[in-house]
């Protein structure tokens, strides 16, 4: 049967009235600050949807992805029969998961999700379950030169109101240490056309992490979370010390300790320390963590929907994640755009495993491109009652901020050696 058929078929087994019929799907490219890679789905009752297709340092390669190969073969569809489009979108591509791929796959998702909820009349939490809990606990990013600094800038956060905060410093002696700011709230590390060159050198953080903590928990006690990104930079025996080390601070978790392209890995940093450990901002689909989450070898997994295949995927991966108490922590960074935001916020809304979602303040000149209806109030997000996932694009505004090419920065050894960024 060809595929038209298919799609005529399934309209009409589903009693489609033709107002879910697709009619157009396209891609915006903005930079208000920052590239966001967006997509816009109209149906011909006249409801539209958006979803993020960002991915940091490689935005034209997903809205290339996006229009060269799956828009066309949306037309037409019903946007209702999300999973089926979803399953078309996976399995019909042949060459399974990567990021590019599973980009595509989320915005088309999340986008589908909203015209969904649109159309119930309802925010998207509803079609989902329902609420779990009252606001979504969230941490913010501070971050400064030294431990002096950084203490400093924690302290900021506590008085915003922050729950729970990650701390980052700059190392003596490391060249652009990872998650340092310059001098602002905001941090985008992709800051150049070609990626910038950054250092590293574990004997020198092993020796000053365990430091600011320490002057954390000195300073202003034990009543909040505090987290910690190791960024991807130790090995596994360094990384079971680190958070041996840490463990008198109490983290609320350390992030990315070690890369997990091998997931087994992390049975030895386990083996060695109960610091709760969350990995997870890089993976693409359930089959990336399916091993750490069925060995118990992470306590919070860092999957979020632009990257991690939408809602449709992303909720399977938590209900895995529940049979083993793992929580979400679904990873926010400011190149995941404002529908990403919102859109996690509803699902973080519902999820029974919740554990905590990241928070960067996006710039005001993103804000206006992108107007949502979620707030920030005393440490929790809320997401809004409007329905779908209450994110639009303003179109006219996005087209005065024209695609600015950045990378993501590298990392070398003081020898010169590649290392992980
Ligand atoms: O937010 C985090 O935990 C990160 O590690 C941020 C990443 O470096 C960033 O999203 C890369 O694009
Ligand atoms: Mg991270």
């Amino acid at each position: 049967m060809a595929d038209a058929d298919h799609k005529k078929l399934a309209t009409e087994a589903a009693g489609t009235t033709k107002e879910r019929r697709i009619t157009d799907a396209r891609v915006v490219v903005t930079s208000p600050g920052r590239n966001f890679v967006t997509v816009i789905i109209e149906t011909e009752g006249g409801v539209t949807g958006i979803g993020d297709a960002t991915l940091n340092g490689r935005e034209l390669a997903v809205a290339s992805y996006l229009v060269e190969h799956v828009i066309p073969a949306l037309i037409g569809r019903d946007a209702a029969q999300i999973e089926d489009i979803w399953q078309y979108l996976y399995r019909g591509a042949y060459w399974r998961r990567g990021p590019v791929t599973m980009s595509a796959i989320a915005a088309i998702d999340v986008a589908l999700w909203d015209i969904k909820a649109k159309m119930a009349g309802m925010p998207l939490y509803q079609l989902l379950g329902g609420r779990s809990r009252e606001g979504v606990l969230v941490y913010g990013h501070a971050n400064g030169g030294d431990i002096e600094e950084t203490v400093d800038a924690v302290g900021r956060y506590i008085d915003m109101g922050y729950k729970a905060i990650r701390a980052q410093s700059g190392v003596p002696g490391i060249k652009d240490a990872y998650g340092v700011g310059r001098g602002t709230m905001y941090y985008e590390p992709a800051d150049n056309s070609l990626p910038s060159v950054t250092g590293w050198d574990t004997r020198k953080a092993l020796n000053y992490v365990p430091r600011l903590f320490d002057k954390l928990r000195l300073t202003y006690g034990f009543d909040h979370h505090l987290l910690h990104d190791g960024h991807h930079r130790y090995t596994p025996q360094e990384a079971a010390n680190l958070g041996k080390m840490l463990e008198p601070y109490q983290l609320f978790w350390l992030e990315d300790a070690t890369p997990a392209e091998n997931q087994e890995v992390f049975r030895l940093i386990r083996q060695h320390t109960v610091t709760p450990l969350a990995v997870g901002e890089v993976f693409n689909t359930i089959w990336d963590c399916k091993d750490l989450i069925e060995e118990q070898l992470i306590d919070y997994i860092r999957a979020t929907l632009v990257h991690a295949g939408g809602i449709t995927h992303l909720r399977r991966i938590a209900d895995l994640a529940s049979l083993y108490q793992i929580r979400t922590g679904c990873h926010g960074a400011t190149d995941l755009s404002p529908a990403s935001m919102g859109a996690a916020l509803h699902f973080d809304t519902w999820v029974p495993n919740f554990g905590i979602q990241e928070y960067m303040r996006h710039s005001d000149a993103t804000d206006e491109v992108f107007p949502h209806d979620y707030h920030f109030a005393d440490g929790y997000l809320h997401c809004g009652e409007t329905p779908g996932h209450g994110v639009t694009i303003d179109e006219a505004l996005a087209k005065k901020y024209p695609y600015d090419p950045k990378q993501l920065p590298v990392a070398r050894l003081a020898d010169g050696t590649m290392w992980n960024w």
